[in-house]
């Protein structure tokens, strides 16, 4: 790792594995001295198995509880399932993607949920965690807050862990992040050496200042968290970014073939952000065995994006009506 990766690591690495890692207390404390408000975030599509029981255990810990969170929001991303059903049931507010920003339309991805939210929420303190996360990870919350809570040099927090992996129904202790090591690991490191010390740079569960997130453009698709990296290091600069080892994450997993075309996702956004200009056909072709041979399979990959929420009239006419953030 470069020495400026290193010294990052050894600095801007923290650890809250449990809720006794914490002090809440302080936590609270900093929260009420800062004059805080927190939205957490949950983009779900199809999430309707896992969605109720995260949102339980987050507005039973972090709402009804301590009152760390002051929104917790579910951004229906054009489910075909009873994700909102099992999301309101639980306690969380939801809203369907399409029916934020009207005006600007809809665009299918992961990244255009977390876009959205952005004009759904009015915390000046935004986390965002997946909605497909198995096990006990209330402690998810407080931990991406602490770095934003204590330190104001810092703008964007991501989450770090193992990753154990799914296969065939039973649990392998490591092994997942399967596009984090095989693409965006090796890709960052060669055309962003200082990010080196990101454990988790695709990780699904961060936290920011929402005067940072509205500066920044948001990919539409799964790019959208390289996209966030690159872009919040070319904002706030090495120093305004920090990690926080979470422990373990475990969640519903996707198939090779899906991470495929989110590799091919997460690659577009990786050329476009290095400025090469490499679009090409924004196509990638997989191939799938019919029996009597290779059958080609096309998806487009190009980069889709979102601008910077700061330049979008309907927000900043929000942010002058509500006392957002
Ligand atoms: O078009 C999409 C695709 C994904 N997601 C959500 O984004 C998170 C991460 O997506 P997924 O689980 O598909 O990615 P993985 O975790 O398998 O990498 C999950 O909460 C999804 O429900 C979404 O809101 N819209
Ligand atoms: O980190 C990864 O390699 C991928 C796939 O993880 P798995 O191999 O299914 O554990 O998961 C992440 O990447 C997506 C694209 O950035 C994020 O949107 C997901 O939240 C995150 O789980």
């Amino acid at each position: 790792m470069r020495p400026d990766a290193r010294a990052w690591f050894e600095l801007r690495t923290t650890v809250a594995r449990t809720p006794d890692a914490l002090d809440l207390d302080a936590l609270l404390a900093a929260k009420r001295r800062g004059q805080h408000r927190v939205s957490v975030v949950l983009p779900a599509r199809d999430e309707e198995p896992t969605v109720g029981g995260l949102v339980a255990d987050l507005h039973e810990s972090w709402v009804a509880g301590t009152p760390l969170v002051d929104e917790l929001l579910v951004v229906d991303s054009d489910s075909t399932d009873g994700t909102a059903a099992a999301a309101r049931a639980a306690g969380a507010d939801v809203v369907a993607a399409a029916d934020v920003l009207p005006g600007h339309g809809t665009r299918p991805g992961k990244g255009e949920a977390l876009w959205k939210s952005l004009a759904a929420t009015t915390g000046d303190l935004v986390v965002f965690l997946d909605a497909d996360l198995l096990g006990d990870v209330r402690h998810f919350v407080p931990g991406l807050l602490a770095p934003l809570l204590t330190d104001p040099q810092v703008d964007y927090v991501k989450g770090c862990y193992t990753r154990p992996l799914e296969v065939d129904g039973s649990w392998a202790p490591a092994g997942g992040g399967r596009v984090t090591e095989l693409t965006a690991r090796p890709l960052l490191n060669a055309l962003w050496p200082e990010l080196a010390g990101f454990v988790q740079p695709l990780g699904g569960e961060y936290a920011g200042r929402r005067s940072a997130l509205e500066q920044v453009p948001f990919v539409s698709g799964y790019g959208v968290e390289v996209g966030l990296l690159v872009d919040l290091l070319r904002l706030s600069g090495l120093a305004g970014l920090a990690q926080v080892d979470l422990g373990v994450r475990r969640h519903t997993s996707q198939g090779q073939e899906a991470l495929g075309r989110m590799a091919g996702q997460v690659v577009s956004t990786v050329l476009a952000r290095a400025g090469t200009g490499s679009e090409a056909g924004g196509l990638l072709t997989q191939f799938r065995q019919d029996g009597g041979g290779f059958v080609p399979v096309s998806t487009p990959v190009a980069v889709d994006e979102r601008p910077p929420m700061v330049t979008v009239p309907e927000y900043v006419a929000l942010l002058t009506d509500q006392v957002v953030g």
